[in-house]
């Protein structure tokens, strides 16, 4: 498909909101998408049953950005990066990375579910190596990438330990290692720090944005929880309820790197604040 690079003009004072409670002009600029956009989203639709989800989605995920995903419960957060990440298939639309399909992009996802994540029988630092083993990576190579990985990190984990032998939060580290090892174009994560504790979040969020700043690598994130959701992100993306639209895309521009002392800064309150107030006309909770 020929994919348009120009933004048009915008409509001539389009109406704020349409009776079925669209938002004509955020559409509008939604649907092209700006120079360093990396993944397109077109038309996509996705329903479970008789239950629609997404009707004709766009969306356009900018590159070498952080983009956190936050909406009501059940919107469809999950269901959203399952299907960019090709872990479950939607019923029409298209999803593009640079103009390319899913097969020919290097992606890597990090699951909710760290417990069930890793092999059990290998020690942690064969976990990390496993994907690179499995993409014929010579032992030299692997050791060299994985010690590097590893060094940046910079985590008190004993990594000749089993996964049993772990805390939660540092199996939720060795899987996002994993992730990162092979150095994906795009990494999706579907609510990393839901199972960690308020300390093992803080070191995991620092860590994920010092290895953002090295790489510049494009990441989605599904997070249920506010401060995380805007405290990592370029942009956080704002979903409706069910069948799910955009309800707006914020920018979060606040200097890298971020710390501990950042979401006292006022552009995070002021962030958080604007975030939580259109969560709440969407959520079933005032
Ligand atoms: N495999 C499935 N079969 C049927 N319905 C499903 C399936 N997966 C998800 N759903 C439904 O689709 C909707 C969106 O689910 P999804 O998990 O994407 O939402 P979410 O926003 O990530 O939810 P949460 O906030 O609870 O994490 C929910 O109503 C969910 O019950």
């Amino acid at each position: 498909m020929a994919l348009k690079l120009a933004k048009p003009e915008p409509p001539m004072a389009p109406p704020p909101e349409d009776s079925r409670g669209r938002n004509p002009e955020l559409e509008e600029r939604l649907r092209w998408f700006p120079p360093n956009t990396h993944i397109t989203i077109r038309g996509l639709d996705k329903a479970f049953g008789d239950t629609t989800i997404y009707e004709g989605f766009d969306l356009n995920i900018p590159r070498g950005k952080i983009t956190s995903v936050f909406g009501p419960n059940g919107c469809g957060k999950s269901t959203l990066i399952n299907m960019i990440s090709g872990l479950i298939p939607y019923d029409g639309g298209e999803i593009l990375f640079d103009g390319k399909s899913l097969s020919e992009t290097h992606i890597s996802y990090v699951f909710q579910n760290y417990r069930e994540a890793l092999f059990p029988w290998m020690r942690a630092i064969d976990n990390i190596h496993y994907p690179l083993k499995l993409m014929g990576v010579p032992a030299a190579e692997r050791k060299r990438r994985v010690d590097a990985l590893i060094e940046s990190f910079d985590v008190p984990i004993d990594f000749n330990a089993y996964p049993y032998q772990l805390s939660g939060g540092q199996m939720q580290t060795i899987c996002i290692m994993r992730a990162l090892v092979v150095d994906p174009e795009v990494l999706f994560l579907d609510e990393p720090f839901s199972a960690l504790d308020y300390e093992m979040t803080l070191l995991m969020r620092d860590r994920l944005q010092k290895i953002f700043q090295e790489r510049g690598t494009t990441m989605m994130m599904v997070s249920h929880n506010l401060e995380d959701a805007v405290w990592l992100a370029d942009h956080i993306l704002l979903l409706t309820r069910k069948p799910t639209r955009i309800a707006d895309m914020v920018a979060f521009e606040a200097d890298r790197p971020r710390t501990a002392t950042t979401v006292s800064d006022p552009e995070f309150v002021r962030v958080q604040k604007h975030c939580l107030e259109i969560f709440l006309k969407e959520a079933s909770v005032r």
